[in-house]
């Protein structure tokens, strides 16, 4: 079995204000190193207040989510937003690349704020097919091409987890196949684990494993 880079027990979250009622609760979830799985669910379901728990960037009120065998809750601002730069990456939907930066630049960022070298720029840019296209500014690509940035950015310095949010949600169909594909090959690659969240049953599919969230949990999902 391999180890397990993010597991989740009994969280649960309730936004200030809402008296005490959860926007999810019960969530169990144990996700290995180098697995893939794809998050769907209705919207407004929680999908993103989901995403946040994991990524530190919100604290569970129930529960406890560990990364590498650290409990968030016990991370400070300081160490959790460390933790973060240096081993998860992240995809958006709107892309999020840098407008005044090149492709390049773009890619090298995570290198630079975690202090490494950047050898590892052009061949990542090779194998998201962007190597002819180190010196274009964003507003130069396509939709697709953007989106190939943000996933050589999110893994070039090697997190041990993607979380990537509706990625594909402003491409067309067969670009979208394309990107899933390359999304899945880039993982596989870095040995990275990876969470898709999405609305579309079709971007799901391309996951080891689907589960559904609800707000009393995360169902798995018969293909
Ligand atoms: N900061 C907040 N304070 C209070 N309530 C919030 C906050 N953020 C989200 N919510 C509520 O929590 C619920 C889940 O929101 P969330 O954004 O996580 O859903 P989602 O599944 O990502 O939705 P979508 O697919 O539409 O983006 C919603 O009812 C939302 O109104």
């Amino acid at each position: 079995m391999p180890p397990s880079v993010l597991t989740m027990s009994q969280v649960g979250k309730a936004y200030p204000g809402s008296q005490g009622r959860f926007v999810l609760r019960g969530l169990e979830l144990e996700l290995a190193a180098g697995e893939y799985i794809a998050v769907i669910g209705e919207s407004g379901v929680g999908k993103s207040t989901l995403l946040n728990l994991m990524a530190g960037l919100d604290q569970a009120d129930e529960g406890e989510v560990v990364f590498e065998g650290r409990r968030l809750s016990e991370q400070d601002d300081n160490a959790a937003t460390l933790l973060r730069r240096q081993r998860i990456g992240f995809v958006f939907q709107a892309f999020h690349v840098l407008p005044q930066l090149s492709v390049y630049q773009n890619v090298r960022l995570p290198l630079a704020l975690n202090g490494l070298p950047e050898d590892a720029v052009l061949p990542m840019l090779a194998a998201v097919g962007l190597a002819d296209k180190a010196g274009r500014k964003p507003r130069e690509l396509s939709g697709g091409e953007m989106q190939r940035v943000s996933i050589a950015r999110a893994l070039i310095h090697r997190p041990s987890l993607l979380l990537a949010d509706e990625p594909t949600g402003n491409l067309d169909p067969t670009t979208a196949a394309t990107i899933l594909a390359l999304l899945k090959s880039r993982l596989r690659d870095t040995g990275a684990a990876g969470i898709l969240v999405t609305h579309s049953m079709v971007a799901a599919a391309s996951a080891d494993r689907i589960l559904r969230l609800t707000p009393t949990g995360l169902q798995p999902v018969n293909p």
